[in-house]
C-alpha cells in the first residue's frame, strides 16, 4: 500500500508529519514495517504487565495511537482492580483505540482521553508505557514528563520507555540509519516514501541518544534502567522505581 501520497504536497514539497486521518487509517501497517522490534516489544510488554500491575493501582499508555499497547496489557493482566487510562492528542487514534479496546473484554478498565500527556496527572501508577512517543515531545520538556511519571509511579512501578535512537558516534549511526532503511527497502518502501518520511518527520521527531535516555532517567531518581531491546537505531527501556 502505497503512503507516499500522505506526505506529498505541490511541486514536490513534503509536509510535516501529523498523527491525523489519513496517518490513522495506515498506521498499523506504517509503524509494522517502520520499526524493527515492534511486534517484539508489544509481545514483551504482555511479559511485564502482569509481573508489575497491582490490583488498586493504575496503568498509563502515553501517546497510546491505536492502543496496541494497551491490548497487549489488556490481554495479559488477568487480575481485577486494576485501571489503564490510554491517552493521546490525536482524535483520530482516540477514535480508533476506543473501536479497537471496546471489542475486547478482559478485566483491565480502560479509559481512554484525547489529551496532551504534559498536561495529564500522573497518581498510583503500577506500570507507564512511553512506547515511541517522548521521541515527538519537544526536547526542552522531556525531562519534566519523566520526571513527572516517576512522581506518579509507585515504589517498585515500571516505566517502560521504546524509542528511535541517535547515537554519538557519527559513523555508528550512519550504519544504523543505513541498515534502517534497508528494513524499510524490505518491508516494501520505495526510496521515494522512505526519503519522503525522512523529510516528514525531521521537525516533529527528534530521538536522543542511549546516554541521553539513561542519563534523564537516573536524574529523576530511577533506582534501576537499562536497555532491554535494540534493533538498530530503535530500542527499548525498563526503568524501575
Ligand atoms: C509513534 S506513535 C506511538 C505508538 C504507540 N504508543 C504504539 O505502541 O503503537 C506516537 C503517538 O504519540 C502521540 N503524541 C505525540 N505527542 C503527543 C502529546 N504531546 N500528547 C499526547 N499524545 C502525543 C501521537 O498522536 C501518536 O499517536
Ligand atoms: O523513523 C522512521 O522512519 C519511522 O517511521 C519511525 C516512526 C517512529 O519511530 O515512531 C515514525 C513515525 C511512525 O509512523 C512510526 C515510526
Amino acid at each position: 500500500m502505497s503512503q507516499d501520497r500522505i506526505y506529498a504536497q505541490p511541486h514536490g514539497a513534503v509536509k510535516d508529519f501529523a498523527f491525523d486521518e489519513q496517518v490513522a487509517d495506515v498506521f498499523n501497517d506504517m509503524i509494522n514495517r517502520s520499526v524493527p522490534g515492534y511486534t517484539t516489544i508489544l509481545h514483551t510488554l504482555g511479559k511485564l504487565a502482569p509481573r508489575f500491575a497491582k490490583s488498586g493501582t493504575r496503568i498509563y499508555d502515553l501517546g497510546c495511537s491505536l492502543g496496541a499497547a494497551s491490548l497487549a496489557i489488556k490481554r495479559s493482566v488477568d487480575i481485577e482492580g486494576v485501571e489503564l487510562i490510554g491517552v493521546d492528542s490525536s482524535a483520530a487514534m482516540i477514535s480508533r483505540a476506543e473501536r479497537q479496546l471496546g471489542a475486547y473484554k478482559g478485566k483491565v478498565a480502560v479509559s481512554l482521553k484525547e489529551a496532551d500527556i504534559r498536561d495529564i496527572a500522573i497518581e498510583n501508577a503500577s506500570l507507564v508505557v512511553l512506547n515511541f512517543t517522548l521521541q515527538f515531545l519537544p526536547p526542552e520538556d522531556r525531562d519534566a514528563l519523566i520526571g513527572k511519571i516517576y512522581n506518579g509511579l509507585r515504589p517498585g512501578g515500571l516505566l517502560l520507555l521504546s524509542e528511535k535512537l541517535v547515537f554519538e558516534d557519527n559513523a555508528i549511526n550512519d550504519l544504523l540509519c543505513e541498515l534502517h532503511w534497508d528494513f524499510k527497502r524490505d518491508n516494501g518502501y520505495s526510496e521515494l516514501e522512505i526519503a519522503q518520511k525522512r523529510t516528514a518527520i525531521e521537525n516533529v521527531m527528534r530521538p536522543d541518544s542511549p546516554q541521553i535516555h539513561l542519563k534523564r532517567l537516573g536524574e529523576a531518581g530511577f533506582s534501576h534502567s537499562q536497555l532491554w531491546y535494540q534493533c538498530y537505531n530503535f530500542a527499548s527501556l525498563v526503568a524501575i522505581k
